[in-house]
């Protein structure tokens, strides 16, 4: 099997695009998938992404980790509409179905502002947070984001009873202003750091504009720079989330493996 793809890379979150609206790519080949993300024995990246037609929207985003597992990805929706736009399904405007609903973005210069599912709420574990954003997080302030372990501790808390079965992504978050901060991930199905996640600097920002009556939080992630707009509820939900920020076309080519 020849199998055409894209490179895209969200604030250096990157992925593995395929335009499948024939539908040929075999979604439940999952050792395929771990193959085509596998950096030492593949093409290498955090995740891949078919683009599919639906009915009643621009496109489907399906989107695998790098294990073979599905979530919601806010960088790789990013990427998804900046790749729709390329091969021509749409122009400034996006509609899209993703494993947790429906979404909308804008792409104006380059920066894709993407619509967020609904956030019911922020719930308090110990003196750490837990917030799902189509996927789920675990938010921990630290004093120093960029010296603390956070493969570590993050694989800790990712396997932790808590969390048990499903397990969850685990964010450390270092205020940098009063309206910014630092944030670094420890991904689930990935199983390591990766240099953004788009769902988890969305949860980080939620918190921090809760506690500090923001409604517009600026986020440093290893891989550049994000915004994330929403309104706050009274009764503790949030609408109106925007993840913003740039995701780029990085290479192409075709995957055939020599091996059978
Ligand atoms: N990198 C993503 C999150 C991908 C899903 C996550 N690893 C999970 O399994 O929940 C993002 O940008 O949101």
């Amino acid at each position: 099997m020849e199998i055409s793809f894209y490179k895209y890379q969200g604030t250096g979150n990157d992925f593995v695009m395929i335009d499948d609206r024939s539908e040929v790519f075999p979604d439940a080949d999952l050792p395929l998938v771990q193959q085509l993300c596998d950096r030492k024995f593949g093409i290498g990246a955090d995740g891949l992404i078919l683009i599919r037609n639906k009915e009643g929207f621009d496109f489907e985003m399906v989107y695998f980790n790098a294990d073979g597992s599905q979530s919601m990805c806010g960088n790789g929706a990013r990427c998804a509409v900046a790749f729709s736009n390329f091969l021509g399904i749409v122009d400034e405007q996006a509609s899209f179905l993703a494993i947790d609903g429906p979404h909308h973005a804008k792409i104006k210069d380059g920066i894709i502002s993407l619509g967020m599912g609904e956030v019911k709420s922020i719930s308090n574990m110990g003196q750490d947070f837990f917030v799902n954003t189509g996927s789920p997080h675990h938010v921990r302030f630290v004093e120093n984001v960029d010296k603390y372990p956070v493969v570590e501790i993050g694989s800790e808390i990712r396997y932790s009873a808590a969390y048990e079965p499903k397990g969850t992504n685990v964010n450390f978050v270092t205020p940098l202003s009063s309206d910014q901060i630092h944030v670094r991930t420890y991904e689930r199905g990935v199983e390591n750091e990766t240099l953004s996640c788009g769902t988890g600097v969305t949860a980080c920002a939620l918190v921090y504009g809760y506690q500090n009556s923001l409604n517009e939080v600026s986020i440093k992630t290893q891989g550049g720079n994000l915004k994330v707009k929403f309104t706050a509820a009274s009764d503790g939900s949030f609408k109106n989330i925007k993840l913003i920020g740039p995701a780029e076309r990085v290479f192409e080519g075709k995957w055939k493996s020599i091996h059978q």
